[in-house]
């Protein structure tokens, strides 16, 4: 299979947010993200410096409010308060996942809708259900953006999305319904699942286990997007999509790492500018 190349696509993306922002700067506007980590989780860690890194790369301000465990749910929700009447903060999120004696779902429905930039709030989930102007959650936004640059038309085809979380699995079905591709979510309670995911032209891998999907489970030809991060027991980082195993196979693969991953961060750039243009009556 022939490897789409995310790194690639990901600077370009943030190329053209870096070329937008300069010429918003100019107009006196300054998009900033403001993103809240909440404990010590070390792979968390390493997203959140990322982001940072991204928005220094594309000329986005940037602000990372790192919180101890022993923060308190109604501490958090205080800060969440404070940046969303903050008109200097364009977009604000808080990474995930969080400690657990903090609700979730109470903090991501705390954030402001207009500054939602991982669109995660009920109102942006729910716009992008009905087909309105919507912050689209970055790594599904980032699958379809990789998806478009095969050149592939997707109208028509079979989808399969394999996994269904609301940060992924049901966003990326929504998104690929918008491309008029005939979609299919499979699951834990599937049955015969190997049988539905052979018949996928696009299939998208967001279970969460380590080299779930075998080469008997994918169609000659098909576009396989890869959205697992699994770390091995060396330490490597594994896909949820046994890639090794379909070398010989025609069609295109996303590659882990150095594909989805890379392009939910550049979705994230692409956001926050969307964000900045709106608050300032621009978009
Ligand atoms: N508030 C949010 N929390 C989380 C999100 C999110 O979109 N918003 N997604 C993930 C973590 N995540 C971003 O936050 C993320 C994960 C992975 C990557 C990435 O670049 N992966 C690389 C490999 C990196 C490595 O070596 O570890 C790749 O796939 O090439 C970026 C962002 C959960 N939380």
């Amino acid at each position: 299979m022939e490897r789409i190349d995310g790194k690639a696509l990901a600077a370009k993306v943030k190329a053209q947010v870096a070329a937008e922002v300069e010429a918003l700067r100019g107009q006196g506007v300054v998009p900033k993200l403001t993103v809240i980590l909440v404990g010590e989780d070390p792979a968390s860690q390493v997203y959140v410096g990322g982001k940072a890194k991204d928005c220094a790369q594309c000329g986005i301000d940037s602000e990372v409010l790192r919180l101890p465990d022993s923060t308190t749910e109604a501490q958090l929700l205080a800060e969440i308060a404070v940046r969303n009447s903050d008109p200097t903060v364009s977009g604000l999120l808080v990474q995930l996942p969080l400690p657990r004696h903090i609700n979730e779902k109470k903090v991501i429905e705390a954030i402001s809708p207009e500054k939602d930039v991982d669109g995660f709030t009920p109102v942006n989930v729910g716009r992008l259900v009905i087909g309105e102007d919507c912050f689209l959650p970055c790594t599904p936004a980032g699958c379809i953006e990789l998806l478009k640059a095969t050149g592939e038309p997707l109208e028509g085809k079979r989808a399969v999305v394999l996994g269904r979380s609301n940060i992924v699995g049901k966003p990326m079905a929504l998104l690929l319904l918008r491309e008029n591709a005939t979609v299919t979510v499979c699951h834990s309670r599937t049955r015969d699942l190997p049988s539905v995911v052979r018949e996928a032209d696009i299939l998208v891998a967001a279970i969460g286990k380590k080299r779930f999907v075998t080469p008997d489970m994918v169609k000659e030809g098909a576009l396989v997007v890869d959205v697992g991060i699994n770390r091995g027991e060396d330490g490597k980082l594994y896909g949820d999509v046994d890639e090794p195993g379909l070398a010989d196979k025609a069609g295109r693969i996303t590659p882990v790492p150095g594909g989805v991953g890379l392009m939910t961060r550049a979705m994230l750039m692409v956001n926050t500018l969307k964000a900045a243009k709106r608050q300032h009556g621009l978009d």
